[in-house]
């Protein structure tokens, strides 16, 4: 199993350690456009292996895709992260056309890559790789939802005051500070809903404190957040790779399902050897249809800025 990183930055470097340390894949390459970057972050993560005890084989390459040729499933992690005070939004006159170009080399040397997507703004890249690339579409997917969800717990379970393990819970819409749409409803602390735990109230503080999580931290960092997103990319890697079946809201593109069309936002989807196998349709309330269908139009105004 061939895993390719393409930007060994904060992120890119957090997924490759995470990756290799769950030990599922043979080998791991990161490339990165600035010289010698990713060859030393591939260098230092290889003198973790006999610490850590994983087998994966990490190289690094200064933008020499051949050496990504054959990998089964690639990261797209290149780009600028936003700065305290921005939002995702502004980064796309950059960021755009690093991940146009990106995923085109990828593809001319793999082109029976599965692609996840995680620059921002997230949801527009992905659409951006859908239209560009002429890849199947189960083959292009974003991540973003599986590190909201699991901020979306790591809240609940201090709302809960409770050990994270003992929540589940699920974040579905767009990834932006205003788009994401939190499932309280939904939400269990053992099976149990947690509104029988939690006023409305804090339930309330808990959602909107899920969706400004990356702002939250970019403000405490002086730039975005690594340690969480690159472990949420693992994740996705893991569960392709290892063709688990496994349920992460992923940025999909949508075909009519939850009544939307033409975009790629957050929605529930299994995950296993043929990338973005099926998304899963759930039963909204009203308020919650109504939420997605807002959010889906802030996705939508982002596209709007794409020239494709
Ligand atoms: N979707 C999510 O949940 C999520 C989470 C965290 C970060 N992000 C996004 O991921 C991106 C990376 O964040 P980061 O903190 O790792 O940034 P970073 O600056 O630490 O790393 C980005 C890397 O990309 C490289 N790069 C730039 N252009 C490139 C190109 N054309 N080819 C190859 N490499 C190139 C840079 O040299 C740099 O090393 C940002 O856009 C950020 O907003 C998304
Ligand atoms: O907040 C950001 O800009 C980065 C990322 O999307 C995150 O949620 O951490």
């Amino acid at each position: 199993m061939k895993v390719t990183i393409v930007g060994a930055g904060a992120v890119g470097a957090s997924c490759a350690e995470y990756v290799a340390i769950k030990n599922f894949a043979s080998e791991v390459v990161l490339l990165d456009i600035k010289e010698g970057y990713a060859e030393g972050k591939a260098m230092d993560l290889m003198q973790t292996a006999t610490l850590n005890g994983f087998d994966t084989k990490i190289t690094g390459s200064t933008n020499d895709y051949s050496k990504t040729a054959n990998s089964d499933i690639a990261v797209i992690t290149s780009g600028i992260p936003r700065k305290p005070g921005m939002t995702r939004e502004e980064l796309i006159g950059i960021n755009a056309g690093i991940v146009k170009e990106v995923s085109a080399s990828l593809i001319k040397h793999s082109p029976n890559v599965t692609l996840i997507v995680v620059s921002n703004p997230m949801d527009t890249m992905t659409y951006l790789v859908h239209k560009t690339t002429g890849l199947p579409k189960n083959k292009i997917i974003g991540m973003g939802g599986a590190l909201d969800s699991a901020r979306f717990k790591y809240r609940l379970s201090e709302a809960l005051e409770c050990p994270p393990s003992d929540v589940d819970g699920m974040v579905i819409g767009g990834h932006s500070d205003t788009g994401m749409v939190p499932l309280t409803r939904l939400a269990t602390r053992n099976s149990v809903p947690v509104k029988a735990f939690l006023s409305e109230d804090r339930l309330n503080q808990v959602s909107e404190d899920t969706k400004v999580g990356g702002a939250t931290l970019t403000k405490l960092l002086g730039t975005s957040a690594w340690y969480a997103p690159g472990a949420a990319v693992s994740g996705l890697v893991q569960a392709i790779a290892c063709d688990q079946k496994k349920m992460f809201p992923c940025s999909a593109l949508l075909e009519g399902e939850y009544g939307l069309n033409d975009l790629c936002i957050g929605v529930p989807a299994i995950l296993g050897k043929d990338g973005l196998e099926k998304i899963v349709e759930l039963q909204l309330n009203d308020a919650e249809i109504a939420k997605m269908k807002e959010s889906a139009e802030g996705v939508k105004k982002t596209n709007g800025l794409l020239d494709v």
